[in-house]
């Protein structure tokens, strides 16, 4: 019989935020600087460097690609001091790199983890997405529909009409329709540049950050992680994978997807309880921003639990020599 202690959503919580925290800071310097890879690079080093500080056999199932591009942080590898729990790890070191080489808003560093199997093994591939937040009948807007129903379907179930709605898309030539379908209602667009998980979680808080709903085509591992958030938020998504080619199929079978065409719910994406954690790199409506001050850091961290639903906001303040 396996030793193996149970994963432990509390006592791993608190670890879970240094995670993030201490990549976030070690992108701190090269916000504005033109240079996306060093702010990842900066960002990756850290958070593999906290993650093994910690107790559990982690491994990275939403990583920084597959093993054979990506040195470390890579799907497969496996993390912590092994004396732990095991545990399935998704992460962006840096969501929302070109966000922070030209510091515009929302870059954050994202990790989430739960138990072994508990999230979907998703590519590197595109995902098509679609988001709403909490309060609302499951399935009362769908991937299937197209752009034009889910706003008015929103709409009729938030009691309000299609121009009070807003929606956010990432501005991308491949949804130029939809933005064109989604403005025929007279639904408001915001037009994100980057970081679609940042994007999706503005759902969960529509009161605050004034999105409704999210849709259009991201990465794919962000889905996963935008899910998870969600789970710890509340609120609704969907996420079907898209694939460009024969290659990136391959790549879904060897991560064990059978049904390349199927829809998969929040639920399916994340099926059991996570933390999840995100510090904020530049400021954005989610989080404040890493701020720099002589002598001193502080970062603000967004630490979420779906079993109890809980959510802290947690500033750190850090002396720098
Ligand atoms: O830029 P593309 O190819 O449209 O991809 C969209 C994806 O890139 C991002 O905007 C930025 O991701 P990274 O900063 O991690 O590269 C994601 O938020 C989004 O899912
Ligand atoms: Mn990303």
């Amino acid at each position: 019989m396996s030793t193996q202690p149970e994963f432990h959503d509390r006592m791993l919580a608190l670890g879970l935020a240094r995670v993030a925290e201490q990549a976030a800071l070690a992108s701190a310097t090269l916000v504005g600087r033109g240079d996306e890879k060093a702010a990842d690079q900066a960002a990756v080093n850290a958070m593999r460097e906290q993650l093994n500080m910690l107790d559990i056999s982690g491994v990275v199932v939403i990583g920084e690609g597959e093993r054979d591009e990506a040195p470390m942080l890579y799907i497969g590898e496996e993390v912590g001091t092994g004396n732990g729990p095991g545990v399935d790890i998704a992460l962006d070191p840096l969501e929302g790199t070109t966000l922070t080489a030209k510091d515009m808003p929302n870059a954050l560093t994202v990790i989430a983890m739960g138990p072994r199997g508990s999230m979907l093994h998703a590519p590197d591939v595109y995902m098509d997405k679609l988001a709403i937040g909490p309060g609302h009948p499951e399935g009362i807007v769908t991937l299937d529909m197209p752009p034009a129903t889910r706003v008015s379907a929103l709409a009729t179930e938030k009691g309000c009409l299609p121009k009070d709605i807003t929606v956010c898309i990432l501005e991308r030539p491949r949804h130029e329709d939809m933005i064109e379908e989604v403005r025929s209602t007279g639904a408001s667009i915001r037009l994100i540049t980057d970081g679609d998980v940042a994007g999706v979680m503005h759902c969960a808080d529509s009161a605050t950050t004034g999105i409704d709903m999210y849709m259009g085509q991201g990465g794919a591992p962000e889905g996963v992680l935008a899910a998870a958030a969600l789970k710890c938020m509340g609120g609704q998504m969907s996420g079907r994978l898209l694939f460009r080619n024969d290659d990136e199929k391959a790549r879904a079978r060897k991560a064990g997807i059978e049904d390349l065409d199927r829809i998969y719910t929040r639920d399916e994406m994340v099926t059991a309880d996570v933390i999840f954690a995100a510090t904020g790199v530049t400021g954005g409506s989610l989080l404040p921003g890493i701020k720099r001050e002589p002598g001193w850091l502080e970062t603000t961290t967004l630490l979420m639990r779906s079993k109890s639903g809980s959510v802290r906001r947690m500033t750190y303040r850090t002396p720098t020599e």
